[in-house]
């Protein structure tokens, strides 16, 4: 039976240690990391990862802005606030969260933001810096940064020799994912909707990621014997058991085959997402380090 990785207590792990280097930042005379995230429109699940980021921030110490804009924000407006934002001397780090409404251009807004309050890792700058290896002052996205934290827990930093498959190849998790696991001396493959006989390959993998948004797409006879399993998907379906209407969270692993034959496997709910919050925290920390010209804390 594989081992489970609690994302979920290593993530509060992280948020103590962040809240630590937050009292000794001001400590050393510099002021409060400031997080600002906002969010366009009404979408429920956006609300639910915005009221955690920011409760997330608070908890950390962190000064906490969160703007809530109305779905018919042009996408001048929005840009003239993320403009403020990079002109505030309080803000170290800004979060727009995605998806946004269709008439606003999101690469165009990602892009507005100034790359050193790129807490999401998602500028040109940023994604440059992790492709080429600069991670000393590239922000690296959270989710794959979070995932990277619990595969060291299992495997150690150095994974020289290890295959590593990672389905998907998304901006925000595939492709910084394969990166960081090239960076730790793995062999990857990156796999996609194009990649023939998935399941064979997947099956090469000692650390397999699995970050496509298809519910239990990955089944147990996919999971090399003892591989490390990393489950980045969020998947709302159905739950008659849980009465009428009722639904539950699956991730992109068929959890409880796949635990019979992995070595160590991520739950969802309570793995790899946790860690995105908390690693949001550890990349306004980082900024706000940076801000004051001192070395950025190692997680
Ligand atoms: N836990 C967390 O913090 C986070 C979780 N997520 C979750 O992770 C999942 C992926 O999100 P995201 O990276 O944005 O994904 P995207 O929807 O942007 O991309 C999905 C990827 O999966 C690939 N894919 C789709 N179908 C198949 C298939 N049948 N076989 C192989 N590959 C396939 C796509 O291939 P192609 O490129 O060819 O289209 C694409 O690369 C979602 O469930 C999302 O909710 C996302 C962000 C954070
Ligand atoms: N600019 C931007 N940055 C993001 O990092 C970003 C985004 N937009 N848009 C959406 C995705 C998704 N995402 C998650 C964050 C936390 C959980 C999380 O905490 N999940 C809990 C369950 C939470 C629940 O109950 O739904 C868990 O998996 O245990 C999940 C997913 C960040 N994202």
């Amino acid at each position: 039976m594989a081992e489970l990785i609690d994302g979920k207590s290593v993530a509060e792990g992280v948020v103590r240690r962040v809240k630590a280097l937050t009292i000794e930042l001001m400590e050393k005379g510099a002021q409060k990391p400031g997080l600002a995230v906002v969010i366009v429109g009404e979408d429920p699940a956006s609300q639910v990862y915005v009221a955690s980021k920011s409760r997330t921030a608070k908890e950390c110490g962190f000064h906490s802005v969160q703007h809530t804009l109305p779905a018919e924000m042009s996408e001048q407006e929005l840009l003239a606030i993320i403009g403020e934002l990079n002109a505030d001397p309080g803000i170290n780090g800004i979060l727009v969260q995605l998806p946004l409404p269709g008439h606003i251009d999101a690469g165009k807004v990602i892009q507005a933001i100034a790359p050193q309050k790129d807490v999401d890792g998602f500028h040109f700058i940023n994604v440059g810096k992790l492709g080429t290896g600069e991670l000393e002052t590239a922000f690296v996205p959270c989710t794959p940064a979070g995932s990277m934290l619990l595969i060291e827990r299992v495997r150690g930093k150095d994974l020289s020799g290890l295959n590593a498959v990672v389905v998907g190849r998304s901006n925000i998790v595939g492709k910084p994912m394969a990166n960081l696991l090239l960076a730790a001396n793995c062999t990857v493959t990156v796999a996609h909707s194009r990649t023939k006989d998935l399941a064979a390959l997947a099956r090469t993998a000692d650390i397999l990621v699995a970050a496509v948004g298809r519910p239990e797409m990955v089944r147990g006879d996919w999971v090399k014997p003892g591989a490390t399993v990393i489950d980045v998907g969020i998947n709302r379906i159905a739950a008659p058991e849980k009465g009428e209407g009722k639904t539950r969270l699956v991730g992109d692993v068929a959890y409880a085959e796949a635990a019979k034959t992995a070595g160590a496997i991520t739950p969802v709910p309570g793995g790899v997402g946790p860690m995105t919050i908390a690693m949001l925290m550890a990349n306004t920390l980082a900024s706000a380090y940076l801000a004051a010209g001192l070395k950025r804390p190692s997680f």
